[in-house]
């Protein structure tokens, strides 16, 4: 592996497979049998997938256990040849910031990170300069897919929407960060909203596009250059229950409609 993020992901199919596990459905021992299980999926779907995306919220649920099981699974990722994404939405002052990306960008050369972007440039900076240091990547929130996103992201700004400002300021950095024809420097758009998607591949020309949503969210896979469709529950647990051999064929299913 070239432990460079953007390197690594460039023509890998466009399907992220997102980690967000459930403990009552692997009893009578959760963290042995999440363990396992992701394992042999990740292992069953390496050549299908972009990269594995680990929802941190879900393992920090599971207590300190479950937090480790979190680093051993993106370690056991990395052996195996496939990105990593840590989905954890970080964002803080400066300093602070700098110790996120210690831990999830420097501690995994070539990983990426989501970050928030709505405490300001200095909170994203250190992400960045990480992310350069790594071979890491950085994808930052600028339209997200939950029902509510428009809230705030869609307040205006003088003639733009808040998420457009985002985006501006983002292409820049994006620029300011590019690996060849891409960049370190990616975004967040929800797969639930088509028309931004669109219109932010278009906005973002160097940025790979993080698109959550596909599947339980009502989300539908999306074509484009850079463009990543993640799913969790859809592919993680398809049909409801863990599953390696269903999930393998919804990769499938989901792949043959972006082709
Ligand atoms: O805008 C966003 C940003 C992140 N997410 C995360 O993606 C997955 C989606 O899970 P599904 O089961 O495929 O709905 C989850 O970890 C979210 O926290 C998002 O949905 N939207």
């Amino acid at each position: 592996m070239s432990c460079d993020f953007v390197l690594e992901i460039e023509g890998r199919p466009p399907l992220v497979l997102g980690v967000d596990p459930r403990p009552q459905l692997h009893t009578p021992e959760p963290i042995a049998a999440i363990r396992s299980y992701t394992l042999e999926l990740i292992e069953a779907l390496a050549e299908r997938i972009a990269a594995v995306k680990f929802q941190a919220a879900f393992f920090e649920a599971l207590g300190p256990e479950g937090f480790a099981l979190m680093h051993e699974l993106i370690a056991g990722a990395r052996v195996m040849a496939v990105p990593v994404i840590v989905d954890a939405k970080r964002g803080d002052i400066g300093s602070t910031a700098e110790a996120y990306a210690q831990a999830y960008l420097e501690a995994y050369p070539g990983s990426a990170l989501t970050v928030n972007p709505y405490l300001g440039e200095d909170a994203v900076e250190p992400f960045f300069r990480a992310a350069e240091r790594s071979g890491g990547a950085v994808f930052v929130l600028v339209k997200t897919s939950n029902p509510g996103a428009g809230l705030f992201q869609d307040l205006l700004v003088g003639e733009k929407k808040l998420y457009q400002v985002v985006s501006e300021w983002l292409n820049q950095q994006a620029e300011h960060y590019r690996v060849g024809e891409w960049s370190r420097v990616g975004a967040v758009v929800g797969a639930t909203y088509p028309e931004q998607v669109d219109e932010l591949r278009s906005a973002l020309p160097r940025s790979f596009l993080l698109l959550p949503g596909l599947g339980a969210q009502g989300g539908t896979p999306v074509k484009g250059a850079g463009v990543l469709n993640a799913a969790s529950r859809s592919l993680y647990y398809p049909g409801g229950k863990p599953d390696v051999q269903a999930a393998c064929s919804q990769a499938d299913a989901y792949l043959k409609t972006l082709e």
